[in-house]
């Protein structure tokens, strides 16, 4: 099981409301708070626990892109584990707060012109991350109202359940191969396991950016819904597992993912040496300035 890396800092209390009006709730007094209601806020991830249900929704509020930033990481890992805490909490709902992208993965800029020792550092987060969300307790439900490529795409492949908007602009796969790198062993049986393997080897050698009636063709995601129900939907996914017992669907999550875990698990260390080696490369410095370069040409 994950060690705890991050101590939990103070959450800052706010009532229920919309995404607007969260902002506002959190310079309210506490003394309004809904008896029902218990959310905590940090720069980059909003949290709401609904206690009647149980089910949490965790709002992920880094513009532009939401990248996975070390600073986005720690944040993650820390709202997850107060989740995990937290027996009133039994699901997750995992959302986007920025218009059309879900997450846009890895920042690029955390493997870009660092140290060794930073490579290191921003890896193990990524594994931590993973090793939190996969090995969870909670049940996890993906709610994809965006694009979702790389790191992105990894985070709904590690919840229990994918439901994405359908939207012809959005894309999610694993393109790391795209940028000249590779996805990770850990990346790729979390993948497989969604997908089968000959679709996942296809998918990971072209890096793949799937439309969504493709994505959910091959099974990476599960269900594809209008924009306005997917909130509604995600609820009532996690209202149908959570109505099993709690360590009947607990046991049978972990028996399911075991091998995958104890995978990685085993080799953490031999995997960060495998990233710093790999990502110092001067060669794959270079790819990742040009895939860089080309994300801001496209812009302009
Ligand atoms: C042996 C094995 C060892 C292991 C080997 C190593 C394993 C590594 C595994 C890596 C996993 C990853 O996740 S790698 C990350 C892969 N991610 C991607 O390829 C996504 C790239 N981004 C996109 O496609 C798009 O941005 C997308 C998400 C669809 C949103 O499009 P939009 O048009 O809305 O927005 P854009 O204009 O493109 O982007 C807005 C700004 O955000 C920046 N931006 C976008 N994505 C970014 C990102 N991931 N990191 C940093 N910055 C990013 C852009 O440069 C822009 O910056 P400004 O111009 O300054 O405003």
């Amino acid at each position: 099981m994950p060690v705890s890396l991050y101590a939990s800092p103070p959450g800052v209390l706010f009532p229920r409301g919309s995404p607007q009006e969260w902002g506002q709730a959190a310079r309210q007094p506490p003394g309004l708070l809904p008896a029902q209601c218990r959310a905590f806020s940090n720069n980059k991830i909003l949290v709401e626990l609904d206690t009647s249900s149980g089910v949490a929704t965790m709002k992920f509020k880094s513009p532009p892109v939401n990248s996975l930033s070390l600073d986005f990481l720690t944040e993650f890992c820390i709202s997850l584990e107060k989740l995990e805490n937290d027996r009133a909490c039994r699901g997750l709902i995992i959302t986007s707060a920025v218009p059309r992208v879900f997450s846009s993965g890895l920042d690029i800029n955390e493997m870009c012109g660092k140290s060794r020792e930073h490579y290191a550092e921003f890896w193990r987060a990524v594994q931590e991350m993973w090793i939190r969300l996969y090995s969870s307790n909670m049940v996890t439900v993906a709610a994809i109202n965006g694009s979702s490529p790389a790191g992105g795409c990894l985070i709904a492949l590690t919840c229990d359940y994918r439901i994405m908007v359908e939207n012809p602009k959005y894309i999610i796969g694993l393109n790391e191969a795209q940028l000249g790198i590779v996805a990770p062993f850990w990346f790729k049986d979390t993948f497989v396991k969604a997908v089968g393997h000959r679709v996942a080897e296809r998918s990971l050698q072209l890096g793949l950016l799937h439309s969504v009636p493709e994505a959910h063709r091959i099974g990476l995601v599960d269900e594809v819904v209008p924009e306005e129900k997917l909130q509604e939907k995600a609820a009532a996914v996690v209202a149908q597992w959570l109505a099993l017992p709690d360590h009947a669907r607990q046991l049978t999550k972990s028996m399911m993912r075991k091998a995958v875990l104890d995978h990685m698990l085993a080799h953490r260390e031999e995997d960060i040496q495998n990233f710093v080696n790999f990502i110092s490369k001067d060669s794959i410095q270079k790819s990742l300035s040009m895939y860089m370069e080309m994300l801001k040409k496209k812009k302009s």
